[in-house]
């Protein structure tokens, strides 16, 4: 035979696939109805492993892995259309469209708002980026932030969760899970780190370095180069540099923003001293309510996923399903528990778009524990 012909054979194999495929799915919403009339559930996790069981053997050693990945993508296609079909709201779905409907039409100009750090931090330039005129109260630690929105203190908090070159801030992810606050905004703030000095010391007269310990790593190349320098570790950027001023000494420097070197009266001795000049922090701000401004399209989840082979691939299977992108996946321990995952996901997609609605309501009814971190857009 020649390709020609096989390709004809294929196209046609291809139809009845298409035909089959159309009126499995007629079927299952056939089944919606019935459920729907009789109270049950969507899902019926039971009768899907019976199907996978049943058409795994009849498929044979040789086609048994194949055939069951195909037939629980098909699963979760009718799963998706009887849920759609019943026109009721997942819980979660109902606390989205609520925020969309109740969040004012305008992001806040003014607010009472947390950040960690000391004047000049890092976080006061994404606060600054995304309120007009905040009002700053500032936090010794991630933590107070969260507290500070909780106590109802300050209506937002700004916190650091992700940078391009050290990655997640993890303890941000792990307060996002066990302290009920929403994202509702992101930044992303370049960082430059500069040294900083008393006005008049010179390079030869440092002993001791300060700065936040991130900043320390990004810095590795060039105080490789300076080796007699002590380096210490402080709470933040800022703070090395405020600790520089007050100190009275001419032999410490601190690595900061070239912006507290106006503040604190310090030298810059040099500029751009990371290894890597592409040097982001993406920055979010919560709030103790789920608020969705326009033009929100990223939105961030936590999910839990059964321990069996194929969970995560099943689930991007949805994404896919749905022609949805993810900007970031990534898997973070369940604090206290031994071995126990969650997956942290950014969807990227407009929260009004019909995909994010329908991929919404399929992973709240079919996932075991689904946490909602919020809709938002990023400044860039
Ligand atoms: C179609 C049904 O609904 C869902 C989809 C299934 C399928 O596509 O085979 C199986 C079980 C349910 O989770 C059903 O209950 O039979």
């Amino acid at each position: 035979m020649t390709i020609e012909e096989l390709r004809a054979r294929i196209d046609r194999i291809d139809s009845g696939l298409i035909r089959l495929y159309a009126e499995r799915l007629e079927t299952a919403a056939e089944i919606g109805k019935y459920k729907q009339e009789h109270n049950l559930p969507v899902f019926d996790p039971a009768r899907e492993r019976e199907v996978l069981n049943k058409v795994g053997a009849e498929a044979g050693e040789a086609n048994e892995n194949g055939v069951r990945a195909l037939f629980s993508f098909l699963m979760a296609q009718s799963r998706t259309s009887q849920m759609l079909d019943r026109k009721q709201e997942s819980e979660l779905g109902k606390l989205i469209r609520r925020s969309v409907e109740e969040t004012p039409k305008l992001f806040p100009e003014k607010a009472k708002v947390a950040c960690q750090g000391v004047e000049g931090a890092y976080s006061q330039q994404a606060c600054e980026k995304m309120f007009r005129s905040p009002a700053i109260t500032y936090c010794k630690t991630f933590g107070d932030v969260f507290s500070a929105i909780e106590s109802g203190e300050c209506e937002y908090g700004v916190l650091p969760i992700e940078n391009s070159l050290a990655g997640s801030v993890n303890s941000v992810y792990d307060k996002l899970l066990s302290r009920k606050c929403y994202i509702v905004r992101s930044a992303r703030v370049k960082i430059d780190h500069t040294l900083l000095v008393k006005p008049g010391t010179k390079p030869e007269d440092i002993r001791e370095i300060w700065s936040h310990e991130q900043a320390i790593q990004q810095c590795s190349d060039f105080l490789s180069k300076n080796k007699q320098w002590q380096v210490n570790v402080s709470s933040n950027t800022a703070a090395a540099a405020r600790m520089v001023a007050e100190s009275g000494r001419k032999d410490v420097a601190a690595i900061s923003s070239g912006r507290c070197a106006q503040l604190y009266g310090l030298e810059i001795l040099k500029t751009d001293i990371q290894n890597n000049s592409n040097n982001h922090t993406r920055f979010i701000c919560i709030s103790r309510k789920p608020e969705i401004y326009p033009g929100a399209d990223r939105t961030s989840l936590m999910l839990a996923l059964p321990d069996r082979p194929g969970a995560l691939y099943q689930l991007l299977g949805r994404f896919n399903a749905q022609g949805i992108n993810l900007t970031k996946l990534e898997s973070r321990p369940v604090p206290g528990k031994d071995f126990e995952f969650m997956f942290c996901f950014d969807i990227d997609a407009s929260v009004y778009s019909p995909a994010f609605t329908r991929l919404i309501e399929e992973l709240d009814v079919t996932l075991e524990k689904c946490v909602y971190l919020g809709s938002y857009s990023e400044l860039a």
